[in-house]
Parts: C-alpha cells; structure tokens; sequence
C-alpha cells in the first residue's frame, strides 16, 4: 500500500507506534524558505513523549503553510544542532486544531464550495464524521455512497485539494523522501494533483521536472506496487533514453535502433521482467501524439531540440530578411578603416579587410578562423569601426542612464575576461547577458537592448543556449558569432557553429593568414597542420616551444612527476602550467594525475586543514574547476579557481569549501561539492575557451575512443607558449588521422527549409511524423539488430497510427 496512505492514517494518535510526537500551539515562524517548503517554527510545548521539560521547542521541516495560533502534532526525531542546541527535526506533521462537526459543516458550505449548502454538508460530515476531509484526499469514492450529484462530488473534492490539500501534500512528499527543493518543485507542478500522480503514475515526474531520474520514479512506483509495463513506465523509459543518448553523444536526434536498445536497458533494470517490444513501440507512438517526441524520416527528436532547431533558423531568418537603413559604403569604409589602422597600429590583411567591411553590412555574420589568424583582432577592430560609423562613445563612463549599446558576450567567464581584455569594454557570459539566474532557467523574458553584439567561442555553445540566445535578439540588433570551428563541439547537444557555418546561407569569413607567430613558435603551425590532417616531420623533435616524450602509461606517473617538479623549479605557477588529458578514469586518467600533482605543486603541510570529498582530498591553496554552469553565483562549468578556506564543520555543524575565482568567491557546502574537482589536469573539453603558459598533454592508447582530430587539435591550441606532449606516438598519430565524425544534428536542414525560398516547407506544415517511416523504422533497422525483436512493434499496428494526427 502506499506511503502515503499509511501517513494518513497517523490522525489517531493511539497509532503512535513508538514514533516521538511533539503537539503544541505555534507562536511563531522563525524562518521560512522562499523557494521550498522549509520552515523553522517555535511551539509551545502541550504535549509529547520525548524527554522535554521546557515550556517551548523549536522545530525545523518542510511544512505547508503553518499558521501562528494554531494547535499540530509534529512526528521526528530530536537532534542535537551545534550552534542552537535541541530541536526537534520533523518529518511528518498533522494539523491538531480541533474539527467540530459545526465547524466542518460552516467550512464545507462556505463560497469556498459554490453548490454545496448547508444540507449537503451537514450529509457529508454527519456519514463520514469529523475526519471527513482526510478520508475525502485519501479516496474521492467515499462520497459515492452519500447521494451526491457528479457535479457536487466534484465541488467537494477539487475544493478540499484546493483549500485543504497543500498540507497532506507536503506530508505525502515529506514520506516520499523527496528534499525541501524537490519536493516544492513537485508542488508547484502538480497542486492539487501532486499526490494522484505520486500514487498512479511517478513517472510523469520524469517528462514533467527536471532533477527526477527515472530511478527515483520507479522507486516510488514499486511501492505504489505499478507494474514493470505500466505505459507511463514505458514512456518515461523512451524518454531518460532520449536525454540520455543526447547527452552521450551531442546528438540531436537518435535512430530507432539505439533508442530501443537503451529504453530496453532501462526498461528492464532492477530485476524487471523484461518489457514487451510490442508495448514499447505504443508508447512510441503515443509521445508522439503528446508531441512529447517527434519521428521525421528515421530521426527520433525529443520535441525539444526538434522545435529549437526550427526556432533557431526562423530567428535567422528574420535577422536577414532584416532590412538595414544604413549601408555604409566602401568609400566611408575604407577611409575609417584607415584611420582605425592607424589609432590601433596595424595593416589589416586582405581577408581581414573584407571582414570588416562585410560584417559591419551584415545583420547576421559568421566569423571563423584556427589560432592566430586574428579573430581577436578583428573583434576588437569591429567595436571601434562599429562606434566610429555610428558616433557611438567607446567610454562607458559616458552611459549613466543608457544601457552600454554593445554587447560583447562568450560562453564562459574566462572568454568574457579574454574578450574583455582585449577590447577594454564590458563583457558577459551569455548566461549572465541572458539573464538566466537559475539553472533551470529555459525562458527569456527580455529582449536584449543594443545595436551590436558579438558572441566569441562559439564552438562551445550548445542548441539549448543558442535558442535563448537568439529567441531574445530583437531583429534590429546586428550580430557577429566568432569561432573556431575545429575546435571540439559544445559540452552539450549539437554542433551550432559548425550547422551555421556549414548551412552557406549565412554571410561570413574563414580567416586563413596566421599572424601569432614567430620564428621561434612552432605551436600554432604544428596546430593548424593538426587541424589539416598532416602529421608533422618534426611531431617528436624538440624544439625551443615544444617537445615530445615517449613513454607508456605506466611510466606515466613517474614522467609526469619529473615534468613538473622540474616546471616549478623552473618559477612556472600551478595557473601557469596546465595537463590536459581526455578521461578521468586509469592510470593516465584525470583524477590519478591530479593527485600527482596535487603532492608536487600543494603537499600536505602539517597544520593543513584537509578535507576528503569522495576519495579526494582538498587543502587550502588547491587549484579547481567548476563543473557545472552557476548562474547564480556567476560561475561556470570550466571557470578555475583556487580554494581559499576550508571550514571543518565542528564548529558550525557544516563542513565548507571557499574558492576565490576570477570574477568572485563562492562558499560551497558539502552536499554541494560535486560541483567541482581539483584542476592541476583537466579534461580537453572543459579546458575551451582558455588558454595557459605551458599545456602538459599526455595522449596514450587507454584513450582510445576518445582520440579525435579535434580533441588533439583543442589542446594543442591551449598552449600559448610551451607544449609537451608525452605517452604514446601512434595514438597521437591516431588523433591526427581520426576525424571526427559529426555528431547527429539538422539544425543546418532547418536553416536551409526556412531560408530557401524555393522550398515552400516550414516548421508548421512539415507533417512527416512517423508517416510511411513504420518500415524503415520499424523493420530494417531492427531486423539487422541482433539484440532486438525484429517484429517489435509490428503486430497490431497499422502505418496510420505512425502518422501525426
Ligand atoms: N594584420 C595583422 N598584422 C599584424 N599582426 C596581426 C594582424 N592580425 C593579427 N595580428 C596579431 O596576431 C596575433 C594573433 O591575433 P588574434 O589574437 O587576433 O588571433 P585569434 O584568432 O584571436 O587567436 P586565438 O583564437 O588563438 O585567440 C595578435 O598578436 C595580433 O596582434
């Protein structure tokens, strides 16, 4: 039977069981929390079985809303806080204010029940009694026998969830488990409905609230005693494989096989009987009817990244049907571009030129070039063309009561800082120019103000910040993307600058020349042959900027050791010296070379306050990466920083990590420390976007999978003035010939529908879902698959129910 059933049982008090109680009167709420149900209380003590001999208690939980005055009895523990002393920590509560039949009769006959009259009421409260409201939440049908009409019945119950439920929910949620967070989270979705769908089908929560996995449902429906091929088990298994597979892979989109494969894996887990294929391939078709997915050919979309592909192209669309006033001709061009050269000391090349002169008359420009070819450069030569052109100040001191009207925007901090630096104007994260305070945040209210924007780093933005992005450009703001497209994809799903570039619909430029080198620097030509698929004669000499050391992945460590030791000898600062490796697993895997490094660059000292989170340990002065974007504290996945206080938790009950980044400090509580890891090596991915002294870059066979063009290409060009690349020849050869295959996207389709003037086709009357596919989707791929009943789906189903109605 359900938990929650069980809870509300718990009115009568003969059924204490053993369970510690604690009744009193509220006088007051000391705290309460604005985004959970969490609440601090002090009660004046009428009753309780736990040793207690003070008149008042204080005790913390997440409750409904409490009113001061009122009479509850609290179920919990008491706990020993470091700094307040005894509290009662309550898990369960129920409201003890004393229900008259009168007054149960006045409340259900009051305008809160349109309908319902004195009489009825007084036929309700006198069958079922004083606990009337508790049986009604518990099961609706107790009303069935009292001669109600539907539509009465209905009055009662939708009026008692309304007005009455909120406390049976937090408690039901409170019995679920679920965190003050969570549990509000699950609230402000379902109301009224929170503890219906908890009873009959958890699994929504999965489609519906982003923070409950698929285990967590199934955990609960287990108890709710639903069965392994319940229909709302099956969709939330397609579902988790969808995100899943996007998330693995960057895709977009997936094929059937792979899909199944993993809804399968799901699906039949935890010592499940094994799901029918039949049931599954329902339930397919039942999302896609809920648009929850979408089918197009062979394609399998989460409806997501289906719609933000065609919203991305529509918004390029109306950025260059966008029809400028002002055209600047070549002869102003020239002359100012003249005058810019001469303020900013440099010839603008050739393509350089071109650039300028185009993506100033451009409302939508794509900039893109490898390392050294002046991408900065001509940002920076753009600001000043831009603010000449249009008498604009360049001085923001100038712009008290107006907003500054150029944005210069990247994905991480750190490419803020680099294009702040360079250009000596403001820049933002995208996040933080988009507003997005929060996580979750998946809308934006605003439209962005300002003429100009420029985005640097293009690379590393995924599909789901470019659709914010571009959903919040007003159609008059000109907009230049800058990037380097070689460079590995974003972290997350697709491959937007890539899909732009590769769309040829969108004006822009690929820089060539390599302007940041001398005789000296053979870093960026080594990179630029990386990136042409051309090994190198001199991959393993030495040379004055970089050099190669053979050696195997055992002898990883003790090399490894060596390099540094001698690099600190050398003066080089753990912020100037970076490793770079792909994996965090083995022997030359992130996590075992961090430790490494940790003992050389910040060995225990003594009197060192360490503190161990999941088998690593932390000390002040440690270098770290943030691993996940913050917007709240204005932090961001790959922002380094460096640990400034550790807080034993003695004293305060908690322990605490302080770290100092660039742009600000964060104090991280225990329970949150997964946010981040230590950073003398870091993965390629999440070094983008940065750039350091001296990269370290360890590339063995144990990499195997990971070893990519782009990947080698990415690290190469972190190095700004050293390179040393060591471990295993043939696997760097191996990175050189393996180009990437592109990861599963059709945002380039979309832009090329929406912007082809020929192609009548749009978002709106596509009506390819699923239709005519069953065959191809259903049969040959599967029918290849040894691991997949090659009949899945195919009894009992007509291609008319493949079709989107
Ligand atoms: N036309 C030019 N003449 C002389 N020097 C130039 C020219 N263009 C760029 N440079 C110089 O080349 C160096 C690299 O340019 P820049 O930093 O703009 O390249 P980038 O493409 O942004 O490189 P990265 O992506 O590695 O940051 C800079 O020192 C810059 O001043």
């Amino acid at each position: 039977m359900a938990e929650t059933m069980d809870l509300f049982s718990l009115n009568d008090s003969s059924n204490d069981n053993g369970v510690l109680y604690v009744e009193g009167k509220v006088s007051t709420i000391f705290f309460e929390s604005n985004d959970s149900f969490y609440k601090v209380i002090l009660v004046q003590v009428v009753n309780t079985n736990i040793e207690w001999h003070e008149d008042e208690m204080v005790i913390t939980g997440s409750f409904g809303e409490i009113i001061e005055g009122n009479e509850y009895k609290f179920f919990g523990k008491i706990v020993n806080h470091p700094k307040y002393g005894k509290q009662f920590q309550a898990h369960n509560y129920e409201n003890n204010t004393p229900t008259s039949e009168n007054g149960l009769i006045a409340y259900l006959s009051s305008d809160k029940f349109p309908g319902i009259g004195k009489k009825t009421a007084q036929n309700v409260v006198y069958a079922l009694g004083t606990t009337a409201i508790n049986q009604i939440l518990n099961d609706n049908n107790v009303l069935n026998q009292l001669g109600l009409s539907k539509k009465q019945s209905e009055t009662i119950v939708d009026g008692i969830k309304a007005n009455n439920g909120t406390e049976q929910i937090i408690i039901g949620l409170n019995s679920y488990g679920f965190g003050n967070q969570i549990a509000a989270k699950i609230f402000n979705t379902y109301k009224g409905d929170t503890l219906d769908i908890l009873k009959q089908n958890p699994y929504k929560m999965v489609e519906d609230i982003k923070g409950i996995s698929f285990k967590r449902a199934d955990a609960i429906a287990q108890k709710n005693g639903i069965a392994f091929n319940d229909p709302g088990r099956i969709r939330a298994g397609i579902i988790t494989a969808l995100n899943q597979l996007s998330i693995k892979n960057g895709d977009t989109y997936t094929t059937t096989e792979p899909l199944l494969n993993m809804t399968l894996d799901i699906l039949n887990n935890n010592g499940y009987d094994e799901v029918d294929g039949e049931l599954l391939a329902k339930e397919l078709i039942n999302l896609a009817r809920d648009e929850k997915i979408v089918g197009e050919d062979n394609r399998i979309y989460l409806s997501k990244f289906y719609n933000y592909e065609w919203q991305i192209a529509e918004n390029i669309k109306n950025l260059l049907d966008y029809k400028s006033n002002t055209v600047f001709k070549t002869e102003a061009l020239d002359k100012t571009i003249n005058q810019i050269e001469s303020k900013l000391h440099i010839n603008y090349d050739e393509s350089q030129l071109n650039a300028l002169k185009r993506a100033i008359n451009s409302q939508l420009f794509l900039l893109t070039g490898g390392p050294g070819t002046g991408k900065t450069t001509i940002i920076k030569g753009l600001v000043y063309l831009f603010a000449e052109l249009n008498n604009i100040s360049l001085n923001i001191n100038d712009y008290k009561e107006e907003n500054f009207p150029i944005l210069l925007a990247a994905p991480t901090g750190r490419a803020a800082k680099k294009m702040s630096e360079s250009t000596g104007l403001p820049a933002n994260t995208i996040h933080r120019l988009l507003g997005l305070n929060s996580y979750d945040n998946n809308e934006v209210d605003q439209e962005l103000e300002g003429s100009l924007l420029i985005v640097d780093e293009m690379s590393m933005v995924d599909v789901d910040l470019f659709k914010l992005l571009m959903s919040s450009i007003p159609n008059h703001m000109k907009v230049i993307l800058v990037g380097d497209e070689d460079q590995l994809p974003s972290v997350g799903p697709g491959q937007v600058f890539h899909d732009l570039l590769n769309s040829d619909l969108i004006p822009g430029i690929h820089l060539n020349t390599i302007y940041r080198q001398d005789q000296h620097s053979t870093i960026i030509s080594l990179a630029h042959d990386v990136k042409n698929g051309e090994i190198p004669n001199d991959l393993v000499d030495k040379k004055p900027d970089r050099s190669f050391i053979n050696c195997n992945s055992t002898q990883m460590q003790s090399v490894i050791n060596q390099i540094v030791n001698k690099a600190k000898q050398r003066g080089f600062s753990s912020n100037d010296m970076q490793v770079l490796a792909p994996m965090y697993r083995g022997e030359s895997g992130i996590n075992h070379l961090n430790e490494i490094i940790q003992n050389i660059m910040n060995p225990k000292q003594s009197d060192s306050n360490d503190v161990e989170f999941r088998g690593t340990i932390y000390r002040i002065n440690d270098k770290v990466i943030q691993l996940v974007n913050s917007p709240e504290n204005n932090i961001y996945n790959g922002d380094i920083g460096r640990i400034i206080e550790i807080e034993n938790g003695q004293s305060s009950g908690k322990d605490k990590i302080t770290i100092s980044f660039d742009q600000n400090e964060v104090t991280y509580e225990r329970k949150d420390w997964e946010q981040f890891t230590l950073a003398y090596c870091t993965s390629i991915h999440k070094s983008q976007g940065s750039e350091f002294k001296m990269v370290i870059l360890p590339i063995v066979p144990q990499f195997d999978r990971m070893l990519q063009r782009n990947l080698l290409y990415t690290a190469i060009t972190r190095a700004s003035e050293m390179l040393i690349m060591l471990g295993d020849y043939s696997s760097f050869i191996k990175c050189i010939k393996n180009n990437a295959v592109n990861r599963n996207t059709t945002l380039g389709l979309r832009i090329k529908k929406v912007i082809d003037k020929t192609n009548k086709a749009t978002y709106h009357d596509i009506d390819n879902v699923y239709t005519s596919h069953k065959n191809k989707v259903l049969t040959a791929e599967l029918i290849n698959s040894n691991s997949i009943d090659p009949m899945i789906g195919m009894d009992g189903i007509e291609p008319i129910q493949f079709m989107k109605e």
